[in-house]
């Protein structure tokens, strides 16, 4: 009989690895087990994913030949169990041989018992000889992370800290006051109980995510349009400051959680079911949040699973989307109106490259932001990339502003290229 958590892990593994399924899915699809089990599988199988490189490089020396796709996730597995979070060997080694009997693989039984026990034996000390972060880390991601790949990949390799949001005035008790205004408490605190949490005065939010709205700086009352809304942090966080808020979700389910979230917190905001490329507003807004669909290579840490299932040719179809959703943004901005884009990615492509090419095709105007918070993540540019070597997730987030119908008439006059105003204007030649 194989244990329930070496079980669920390993139907995990497998539903990530070989059936490119994203793991709080994996994990929603799992049949019922106790929670204790259920939380120790996910945190075995996001070991497993966060040190895929590392642990195959380990096992690499005992293997003859390429084993099938099961077997090998359950070395794995044990690999994993022995290596990174101190089961004793007996444990790792037999558990691993049980899961393979009771997955009909008894004839690698023999293999994975000799495999894991050679792994008990000399692999610790493998593991000082090999460079974790790289080895763990896909090589389209490490060379499109440039100068920060190691200090991402070196904060990969743990478990991200529970960072809440909370309303104005209140201080969770127990949180670390971060900053930049988020309240930080250690990774897998249980979020029901979190202080503040049942009155409705916090909500999870990475500190990086809490960043774009506080970046669009709401007036209280100003009417500020949250594209792409679900689930809704930053419509609590637009909300909480007392913008008056219209959050347009193209997911129905996904807008009835941040229907429920705002109830929750006891906050308001119009919802609107719509795609954002096509729904028009009856009046243009002066300000917009533009939290776009993106690859999410930005929250790795808590979906270790991502970087698995990405690959560099995905990345086309988003940034199209990107493109299209800024098109919109700007169209439904009033003059002299600004525009907060955000990302939770790590990709230039869908970060500063899309800017760039949205200031050339319409005009907008990129604004430096300024956060003295966290004067590091502020680019050369003035936007605003951090990472999790940051000790939060990577988003990009820039401020765009439409320039007002005085100076576009201005514009339309020198407009036939090439236009002196824009090669004369720094925000523009880096465009
Ligand atoms: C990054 S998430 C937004 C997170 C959210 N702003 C928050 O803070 O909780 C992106 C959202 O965009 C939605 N979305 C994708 N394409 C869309 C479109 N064309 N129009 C409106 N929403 C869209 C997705 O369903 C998803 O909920």
């Amino acid at each position: 009989m194989s244990d329930p958590t070496r079980d669920a892990a390993f139907s995990l593994l497998q539903a990530v690895l070989t059936r490119h399924s994203l793991l709080d899915a994996a994990l929603d699809a799992l049949p019922a087990i106790e929670p204790r089990d259920r939380a120790a599988a996910h945190r075995l199988a996001a070991c497993v994913l966060r040190h895929a490189g590392t642990l195959d490089a380990v096992l690499e020396p005992f293997l003859r030949r390429e084993p099938p796709p099961a077997v090998r996730n359950i070395l794995r597995l044990g690999a994993a169990a022995f290596l990174f979070l101190e089961t004793p060997p007996h444990a790792a080694v037999g558990t691993a041989v049980d899961l393979a009997r009771s997955k009909k693989l008894e004839p690698f039984a023999g293999l994975i018992n000799a495999v894991l026990r050679k792994v008990v034996a000399h692999g610790a000390a493998e593991l000082e000889e090999l460079d974790m972060p790289r080895l763990d880390t896909p090589a389209w991601a490490w060379s499109a992370w440039g100068k920060d790949a190691r200090a991402i990949a070196e904060a990969h390799a743990h478990e991200a800290p529970l960072d809440v949001s909370a309303m104005p005035g209140f201080t969770p008790e127990g949180g670390e006051p971060l900053p930049t205004g988020s309240f930080r408490f250690p990774a897998g605190t249980p979020v029901a109980e979190l202080p503040g949490f049942a009155e409705g005065k916090v909500w999870v939010q990475d500190a990086a995510a809490a960043l774009p709205a506080k970046l669009l700086a709401p007036k209280p009352g100003e009417r500020v349009l949250d594209l792409c809304a679900a689930p809704g942090g930053k419509t609590a966080q637009l909300a909480a400051l007392g913008a008056r808020v219209t959050a347009v979700e193209r997911d129905k389910s996904r807008m009835a959680t941040l229907t429920g979230n705002l109830k929750r917190l006891n906050l308001a905001a119009e919802t609107i079911v719509a795609d954002a490329r096509k729904w028009r507003p009856a009046e243009p807004f002066p300000a917009i949040l533009l939290d776009a669909p993106c690859s999410a290579t930005g929250t790795a840490r808590r979906h270790p699973e991502l970087l698995h299932l990405r690959k560099p040719m995905d990345f086309a179809s988003v940034t199209a989307l990107q493109d299209k959703l800024l098109d919109a943004a700007a169209e439904m901005l009033a003059p002299g109106g600004r525009l907060i884009y955000a990302v939770c990615s790590l990709q230039p492509e869908e970060g500063a490259a899309r800017i760039d090419a949205a200031c050339t095709r319409l005009g907008l105007k990129r604004e430096p932001l300024s956060l003295p918070a966290l004067p590091e993540a502020v680019t050369p540019q003035g936007d605003v990339r951090t990472h999790p070597g940051m000790g939060m997730d990577g988003f990009f987030i820039a401020r765009l502003v439409k320039p007002s119908a005085h100076k576009a008439e201005e514009e339309v006059e020198c407009a036939s290229p090439p236009c002196l105003a824009r090669e004369l204007d720094p925000a523009y030649r880096d465009a």
